[in-house]
């Protein structure tokens, strides 16, 4: 990924993988869309990026990548204000949106038969999104969330099971994990939801995520990516050590996945001015 980009501070970097470099110690590259589906192609949902072995010599500026994201999520409040950075009103045009997109691909995938359907919130932060949308469409739905103030809050807000037509949906399992040491079991889920939290893994953990995640998919499963995007190369915000990658970045970063891209939505009408 050879576009520049620049940081919250207004310091440019001519590459991404200067960027990492300088973040991590590693040249974590591998690279705004609304939101994309990806699937594994079974040729190669056992491949591996073979990024690992840069792993060795970033560890110490990694963690404190890591734990100085944590820092910031564990003092901002647990509620959908907070996890929304301010921005509680997108809330709803938010679930329309996710709506529109995922109802004819869950049709076009699963039909109309009823089914029981399982799907992964990554990065769930409260639930909102589980609360406001998953759990319309999905039996169960498991979170996995590194903060546990968030989590728990979580647990508060999806006690209980929700009644949807004829269904009874609920929130099964809650993980406090990040998503670069997450697993998920093998085969449970038809859909993993990954919203507006992926910009926190540099280029290699996002990889090796995917990577890992594709065997939490059952046969017909597929990824959900929703995120900002940035119109070229990269934004590092040094706030919560988050990166907006342009839509380029992902395109480049799926191949390394060996994911390829079903639909391509951009929602519009979630830009903020
Ligand atoms: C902008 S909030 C979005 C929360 C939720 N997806 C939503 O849309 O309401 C970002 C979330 O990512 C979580 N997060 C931070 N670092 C993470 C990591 N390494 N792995 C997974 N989630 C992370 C934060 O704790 C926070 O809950």
């Amino acid at each position: 990924m050879d576009s520049c980009g620049f940081d919250s501070t207004g310091r440019e970097f001519s590459s991404a993988a200067e960027m990492w470099a300088h973040e991590i110690g590693v040249a974590a590259t591998a690279p705004c869309s609304a939101a994309a589906v990806a699937e594994a192609t079974p040729a190669s949902a056992a491949a591996s990026n073979g990024d690992a072995g840069e792993e060795a010599y970033g560890d110490g500026k990694r963690k404190e990548w890591y734990s100085k994201a944590i820092s910031y999520w564990q003092g901002v409040e647990a509620s959908t204000e907070g996890v929304l950075g301010g921005y509680g009103c997108v809330n709803d045009v938010d679930v329309k949106g996710s709506d529109a997109f995922l109802r004819p691909l869950l049709a076009e995938r699963f039909g109309t038969a009823r089914r029981h359907l399982v799907a992964l919130d990554c990065g769930s932060g409260i639930g909102r999104v589980t609360k406001n949308f998953l759990l319309r469409h999905f039996n169960e739905v498991d979170l996995v969330e590194p903060v546990s103030h968030f989590l728990e809050a979580a647990r508060e807000n999806l006690t209980g099971c929700m009644e949807v037509g004829q269904d009874t949906n609920k929130a099964a399992n809650f993980y406090c994990v990040p998503l670069q040491d997450f697993t998920p079991e093998e085969g449970r889920y038809d859909v993993i939801w990954i919203q507006w939290c992926i910009g926190q893994l540099p280029d290699d953990d996002f990889v090796s995520f995917f990577n890992r995640a594709k065997i939490g998919l059952k046969p017909d499963g597929f990824f959900v990516l929703k995120e900002n995007t940035a119109t070229n190369g990269f934004v590092l915000d040094k706030e919560d050590n988050s990166v907006t990658r342009s839509d380029a970045y992902f395109k480049e970063l799926f191949k390394k996945c060996g994911l390829y891209i079903h639909s391509i939505k951009v929602n519009e009408a979630n830009t903020i001015e």
